[in-house]
């Protein structure tokens, strides 16, 4: 079925560590595999377990790793949810997602991400949070989190200027729905001095982005020019073999510092918007410069020239911009 919309059955968001115990056994499942990270082993439901780290996912017997269990729980941070999501997609049973902090919209989203492009699997069959766990959770993360938020703004900039010029699809809900819980989000970041209430507004909207993800059918709503400047510093970490240990979530806010320069020059966006994005990023304490992301100017450049070309998505960058533009664009919005 074409336009089938598959989200979460059940979303639990509170303060109560057995919330995982009532959803297995609502959902009938009674023996899940754990995946977890060595740092958040703590935080596991007393099941077998097996750290991420210790999965080989080129294995081509995926199905003996879950061999015996009826689901998959994954947590932690977003490689353990990736990495669950993915094992129990392989072999067929319900994932269940577990996150123990905020650091992207994979908590709730029908994406893995382990390498580019992302692929699209069956998104958690139930999301528990525990706020306790989220809110002592180490605050770069909780600030990469919102880097990766922040970035659907210009996802769907991007997304609205391709079915403008190349006539692609494009799911109005989703866009809305994505923009709106984006800039809820940010607005909120922007007024409330004491953040007393991000943690739980964070992990709610990156729920809520993952969401717009499986409407549309696509990452769309949550990834454009602003994830392709990500990805590429990414690529040239792997190629030039790079010690910069910066988050998705990071790279995706200083991505969304450049798209957002680059679409209020082409009148898609207001220049208090633009600058709101930039003022936000820096109030949860996310990079906003190259440097704070820990990469030398020529590298940032280097990935603004490559960024168009890491996969088929047409965005603001088009056909790819030039060495001198975007030596020029990076300085014009202060990222170097
Ligand atoms: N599916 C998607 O849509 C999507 C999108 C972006 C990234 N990803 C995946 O997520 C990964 C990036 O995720 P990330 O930015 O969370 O980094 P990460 O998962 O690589 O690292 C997060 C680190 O924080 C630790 N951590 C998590 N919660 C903690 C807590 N409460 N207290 C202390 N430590 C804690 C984890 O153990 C881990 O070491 C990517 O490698 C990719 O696999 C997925
Ligand atoms: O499709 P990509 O670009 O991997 O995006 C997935 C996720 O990072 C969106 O926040
Ligand atoms: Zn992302």
């Amino acid at each position: 079925m074409e336009k089938m919309i598959t989200i979460p059955r059940y979303i639990v968001v509170d303060e109560d560590r057995n919330a995982i115990y009532e959803i297995l056994s609502k959902l009938n499942l009674k023996n899940p595999l754990v995946v977890v990270g060595k740092s958040t082993k703590k935080y596991a439901p007393d099941f077998e377990y097996i750290y991420y780290s210790d999965i080989n996912l080129e294995d081509s017997d995926i199905k003996n790793i879950t061999k015996g269990y009826d689901s998959v729980i994954g947590v932690g941070g977003g490689r353990s949810i990736d990495i669950g999501k993915y094992i129990a997609y392989q072999t067929g049973i319900p994932f269940i997602s577990m996150p123990t902090t905020a650091s992207n919209d994979g908590i709730a989203s029908p994406v893995v991400s382990l390498r580019q492009p992302s692929i699209l699997v069956d998104p958690p069959i139930a999301v528990v949070v525990d706020l306790n766990i989220i809110r002592k959770s180490p605050k770069r993360l909780l600030s990469a989190g919102f880097g990766d938020m922040v970035s659907n703004i210009t996802a769907v900039l991007d997304w609205k200027l391709a079915h403008r010029e190349i006539g692609e699809g494009y799911s109005e809900s989703s866009a809305i729905f994505s923009k709106t819980i984006a800039e809820e989000l940010m607005d909120y970041v922007l007024r409330d001095i004491h953040l007393s209430h991000y943690p739980e507004k964070l992990v709610k909207a990156l729920i809520g982005s993952g969401i717009t993800i499986s409407i549309a059918g696509s990452t769309r709503p949550a990834s454009g020019s602003e994830h392709l400047f990500s990805h590429a510093l990414d690529y040239l970490k792997k190629k030039y073999e790079l010690d910069v240990d910066s988050l998705h979530g990071e790279q995706c806010g200083v991505g969304t510092i450049i798209s957002s320069y680059l679409h209020y020059k082409e009148d898609n966006l207001s220049y208090e918007d633009m600058e709101n994005i930039r003022l936000s990023l820096k109030r949860v304490g996310a990079p906003t410069t190259g440097k704070k992301l820990g990469f030398e100017e020529e590298i940032l450049i280097e990935a603004l020239t490559i960024a168009h070309a890491i996969r088929k998505r047409y965005t603001i960058l088009r056909k790819g911009i030039s060495k001198e533009r975007a030596e020029e664009i990076l300085k014009e919005c202060e990222v170097i």
